[in-house]
């Protein structure tokens, strides 16, 4: 199982988190990502962990004001991007474009969505993953992977029908090893979370418990 932690724009200390989730991450072998605000990139990948970008535009060099260009990411020491996320939407054809910008300088690519069915429209795009997080649950502490399990399978599904090769994770109020479990017997390769780490007092202690089970 892959974890993505997903910083957003909340007020914690990004290399605090980044160095608890490499240190978590080198002592279970269990791949964690941090994902936190673009300018924050460079001294979070400077720790070591695993540095994905909160989003890439869908834009070439040029005249691009307030970009955040894929180039520029992976200068910073990013290795992967999400796209799409519930609260930075894209059209499809700039999700196809996004793509192929992360693809330009080698990221590895996670395309979130709200629901099967859009899951189904992205992964047909062949990023190199998918993450499936109903937005109703985002920063809830309800887990989709227990509230709305259905969703899951059914992502999970529609992904294999539009290309067997893309990896589905899931997101939305997951922040135990219960609710991690419960994601990867439904089929998921991976979680997304963030408010379950960013906020914890103890990020090292939230990302402990949540990857025990896999250890
Ligand atoms: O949006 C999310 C991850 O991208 C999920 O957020 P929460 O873990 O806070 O529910």
């Amino acid at each position: 199982m892959k974890v993505v932690v997903n910083l957003k724009a909340y007020p914690c200390d990004p290399v605090e988190v980044a160095t608890a989730a490499r240190d978590v991450s080198e002592a279970s072998g269990v791949p964690i990502a941090v994902a936190p605000q673009a300018a924050h990139l460079e001294r979070v990948a400077e720790t070591g962990v695993e540095t994905w970008a909160q989003h890439v535009s869908p834009v070439e060099h040029g005249s691009h004001t307030g970009s955040t260009l894929a180039e520029a990411a992976a200068e910073a020491g990013a290795t992967g991007t999400m796209l799409n996320h519930s609260e930075r939407r894209l059209k499809l054809a700039d999700i196809d474009a996004a793509l192929s910008a992360a693809e330009r300088v080698g990221l590895e690519t996670c395309v979130c969505a709200n629901n099967p069915d859009q899951i189904g429209a992205v992964a047909g795009l062949g990023p190199d993953a998918v993450a499936v997080e109903p937005p109703e649950l985002i920063g809830t502490g309800t887990p989709v992977s227990k509230a709305d399990p259905d969703v899951v399978t059914d992502a999970v599904e529609a992904a294999a029908d539009a290309d067997d090769s893309v990896a589905v994770y899931c997101g939305a109020g997951i922040s135990t090893g219960e609710d991690l479990t419960a994601a990867r017997e439904l089929g998921a390769e991976g979680v997304l979370l963030a408010s379950g780490v960013a906020k914890a007092d103890d990020p090292t202690a939230a990302l402990e418990d949540l990857i025990a089970p896999l250890e």
